[in-house]
């Protein structure tokens, strides 16, 4: 009977264990590069990594065979249950859609068009690299050889050249080598992982998977702390990936697990993960690292702060998953507390850090203010910032404003009186199912509902064109927060405003928040500055007072490295930058998943 394995997994009282059978059956896989290919043809490939393959970043004009764009449709491919990639019976939806024009056009990087995208934004940004034998950077795409495929998505995504997190990452990661990153909000981190990851995969030789087993060995494993980010790194994954016979998967808490178990079953090379989702994929032995290459944790300090760290060591120390220096590690985020890069090191080997730009700085494309709104005033002030928009157009134009609220029960409140008051609003927090928190975030980014009311599940990655807004109206209590929230709009060179509700119950926040303002160059209200300036006001959870603000690189100011500064460890880039040290994250947010 075809019954598939993800139905019988509900059914069965008895797991089987991890990697049961696993060297007993012989591998009909076949890599993802070689899936592509017509039949006959021949291609070896050559590999980056830090197990033991080529070192050098390749250079210049592809080696990689053209995409075809009929792939999908064919049969190519091993596939099927416990392997990865498309199976040949499969058709690969294309994640373009209707706007899918470089199939047929293929225009050349220098051809492209790609409004409203303000690249001069990043040019002057200052930017620090440290570690051993840093890789330069590239300042285009046609310098890298990221494989024809991924190329010609590349110029399906409209991407002209790459940022500059881009530019300094792609190559660090062809070379094979971990990476910890850290670069402002919005500024293309998510392409940053990507692209090494599925070049790597279409051009690997990696050792077969083994087939047979209902356990499923996936290449390179994405973790990311909110359902709605993995998804949305999952469809920038797929378009990525289109046509290059590398296949992604996603699975994430409060969705159905068959379905998840289902796509798993017909093969999977890039699983994108929530901890919570993956931990339980592990202990029912559905899924195994063991063949993992590649490791990318995206918001990398939440994934480490104390709500998850014991679930990314699970699944990272603790399952069967390769050891740093065997695996590639890459840690991705707009903020790194230096506390957070000491414990980030463990699952790192010699590794690079990258800063675009200070670590934990916002980006001067957003406007901050700041104004002085007593708790009772903030439901008729939001009113008249919204009468405003709306009197100036910008709501009329479907802009979208997104506000922070502190608590679950105080985002339904507030939405239900938004829309009492004829303000289309809808709500996402951790206490609405996951079909809620999916629908809302559909209706706001169409435009549909263009306030969303959000708890922090909202605050980090999400990438929500033509959110103009972003109202704190509750002030978090973690300058770091405050930065991923606002970093919801002024994104890819857009500009974009933030403003804030501080009253009496924000006064820890006063220095850390005058600080950041003043060093994206925003006015800073007097008053504010005055309360920064009393002496039980230090700062908040924050960086700066509290002191928990990595600057840089952990390891310059480490008295364990500080004979290092002769050991080979190169430092270069922007440089100047503040040293800020100690103190642990913030508290746990029940708005994680
Ligand atoms: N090279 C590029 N050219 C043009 N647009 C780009 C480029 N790289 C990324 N983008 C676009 O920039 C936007 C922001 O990218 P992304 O979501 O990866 O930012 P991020 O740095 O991960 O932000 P956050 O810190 O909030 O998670 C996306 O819409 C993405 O498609």
């Amino acid at each position: 009977m075809g019954t598939s394995w993800a139905d019988a997994v509900e059914n069965s009282p008895t797991r089987p264990p991890a990697n049961a059978g696993v060297a007993a059956l012989k591998s009909a896989y076949v890599p993802p590069h070689l899936r592509n290919r017509p039949p006959g043809s021949s291609v070896t490939a050559p590999l980056s990594g830090n197990d033991g393959f080529s070192n050098s970043r390749p250079t210049g004009g592809s080696q990689w065979p053209a995409a075809r764009p009929d792939y999908g449709r064919r049969g190519y491919g091993g596939g099927g249950r416990g392997s990865g990639g498309w199976s040949g019976r499969e058709r690969e939806v294309n994640p373009f859609g209707k706007d899918d024009v470089a199939a047929d056009t293929e225009p050349a990087f220098s051809e492209q068009e790609n409004t409203g995208i303000n690249f001069d934004a990043y040019e002057d940004i200052a930017v620090e690299t440290s570690g051993q034998n840093v890789p330069p950077p590239v300042t285009t795409f046609a310098e890298i050889d990221l494989g024809d495929a991924l190329n010609l998505n590349i110029k399906r995504c409209k991407y002209v050249k790459p940022t500059p997190v881009q530019r300094y990452t792609i190559p660090i990661s062809l070379a094979g080598r971990d990476l910890m990153a850290c670069a402002q909000t919005g500024s293309g981190k998510t392409a940053a992982f990507c692209f090494p990851i599925i070049s790597g995969i279409m051009r690997g030789h990696i050792a077969d998977r083994p087939q047979g087993t209902r356990t499923v060995f996936p290449l390179a494993l994405i973790l990311s702390p909110t359902r709605e980010l993995s998804v949305q790194i999952h469809e920038e994954a797929r378009k990525f990936s289109y046509q290059t016979g590398v296949r992604v998967v996603v699975t994430y808490g409060g969705a159905p697990i068959h379905q998840q178990l289902r796509e798993l079953e017909r093969g999977v090379d890039i699983l994108v993960a929530t901890p919570g989702r993956l931990v339980d994929l592990l202990e029912r032995a559905k899924v195994s690292l063991k063949m993992i290459r590649y490791l990318a944790l995206d918001e990398a300090d939440r994934m480490l702060d104390m709500g998850f760290e014991p679930q990314i060591r699970k699944i990272v120390e603790e399952a069967d998953m390769p050891r740093p220096g065997v695996r590639q590690t890459m840690l991705f985020s707009a903020t790194f507390p230096k506390e957070i890069q000491r414990l980030a090191s463990d699952f790192l080997s010699n590794y690079i850090f990258l800063a675009v730009g200070r670590v934990g700085s916002s980006t001067g494309l957003i406007v901050q203010r700041v104004e002085f709104v007593r708790e009772a005033d903030k439901r008729s002030h939001l009113m008249d910032l919204l009468h405003a928009q709306r009197d100036s157009g910008i709501q009329g134009k479907q802009a979208l404003t997104l506000v922070f609220v502190e608590t679950k029960k105080g985002a339904d409140a507030l939405e239900h009186w938004l829309c009492l008051n004829e303000f289309p609003a809808t709500t996402i927090h951790g206490d609405r199912t996951q079909q809620e928190r999916e629908f809302a975030l559909r209706s706001f980014k169409s435009g549909k509902t263009p306030i969303l009311v959000a708890t922090d599940v909202a605050a980090r990655g999400l990438d929500i064109p033509h959110v103009s807004h972003v109202i704190n109206f509750d002030l978090p209590n973690d300058i770091d927060d405050y930065v991923h929230r606002i970093g919801r709009t002024g994104r890819a060179g857009k500009s974009g405003l933030a403003t804030a509700f501080f009253n009496e119950k924000n006064m820890s926040m006063a220095k850390g928040l005058g600080e950041l303002m003043k060093e994206a160059n925003q006015e800073v209200p007097e008053w504010l500055t005055r309360f920064a300036g009393r002496p039980s006001y230090g700062g908040g959870k924050g960086r700066h007072g509290g002191g928990r603000f990595g600057g840089r690189d952990f390891r310059r100011d480490s008295s364990s490295n500080r004979s290092g500064s002769g050991s080979g460890y190169d430092y270069y880039g922007g440089g100047g930058y503040g040293n800020y040290g100690g103190g642990m994250g913030p508290g746990v947010s029940s708005a994680w998943d």
